[in-house]
């Protein structure tokens, strides 16, 4: 039986992660906890994995905090930069058992998951890309961490292939183009009726492909999420893995 605590238990997507571990067969709901609660209750004593939805502020202080107290980590929230990935990875140097854990993923949707990779392929073949991402208003942080990693894999995808800077004759935007993502526009939408979306256009002299992935509710992430518990309590993963794909024979 895996012991699963939850960090962020009463949140949009904590909630749906505690219902998902108490339907689970092989899994046992230890801790769940919200803001203001002390995150040293959890333990390698009581808990083998902690599931930490929370919000961009304040997950990496709960990773490295649950990084000291002995246990694996998979976290959903957002915000990640490689500043914060690489203190992370520092904390498990160090962590009190050599083959302790860590997975992050933007988005545990397959959807997503799907679309994020088959941009990254098509990327090189498109004079020009753009990222457009849309998600329901009471979402703190834009662009989505999502959209940042579509946007960072199209342009790793574009500089492994040689391709110049897109064409934009743009003069004077006034911010209507967009976050520029190591080259690549990044759009956001907010809009009450969206949960997650997002959308690749990808473009050539007349032509375009759109990649469209839509998480319509949040048990679309759920699967996902109980993958990365399932694999981390295997166990083999030590270190810092980032990324649904890693877990996936893409
Ligand atoms: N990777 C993925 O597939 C997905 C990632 N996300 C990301 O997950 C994060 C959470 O999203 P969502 O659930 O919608 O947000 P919510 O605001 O609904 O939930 C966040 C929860 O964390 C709590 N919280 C705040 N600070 C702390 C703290 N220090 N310790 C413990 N709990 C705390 C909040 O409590 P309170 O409200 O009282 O402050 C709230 O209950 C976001 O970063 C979002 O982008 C979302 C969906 C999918
Ligand atoms: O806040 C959300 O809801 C979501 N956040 C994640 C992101 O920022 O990419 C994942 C998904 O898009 C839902």
């Amino acid at each position: 039986m895996i012991r699963v605590a939850v960090v962020g238990a009463r949140g949009r997507m904590g909630s749906h992660v505690v219902e998902a571990v108490r339907s689970a067969s092989d899994m046992e709901l230890t801790e769940s906890l919200d803001a203001g609660d002390d995150i040293k209750q959890i333990s390698k004593d009581n808990t083998d994995v902690v599931v930490e939805f929370t919000v961009p502020a304040v997950s990496l202080g709960n990773v490295l905090a649950l990084i000291e107290q002995g246990v694996d980590v998979v976290v959903g929230t957002t915000g990640w930069d490689d500043d914060k990935l690489e203190q992370v990875r520092e904390a498990l140097s160090h962590a009190p058992r050599a083959d302790q854990a860590v997975f992050i993923a933007p988005n545990f949707a397959i959807s997503a998951v799907l679309a994020d990779y088959f941009a990254a392929k098509a990327a090189k073949y498109f004079e020009s890309a753009e990222v457009i991402e849309l998600h329901h208003p009471d979402k703190v942080d834009a662009p989505s961490g999502t959209a940042l990693h579509t946007a960072r894999a199209i342009a790793q995808a574009r500089q492994e292939a040689g391709m110049p800077a897109m064409p934009d004759n743009t003069q004077s935007d006034g911010g209507s183009r967009g976050q520029v993502v190591d080259g690549v526009h990044v759009h956001a939408v907010r809009l009450r009726g969206l949960n997650a979306h997002e959308e690749v256009l990808l473009g050539n002299a007349g032509e375009q492909l759109s990649i469209r992935a839509d998480s319509f509710d949040r048990i679309s992430f759920m699967p996902g999420v109980l993958l990365a518990v399932r694999t981390l309590a295997g166990g083999g993963h030590a270190g810092l893995t980032v990324g649904l794909d890693a877990f996936l024979d893409l």
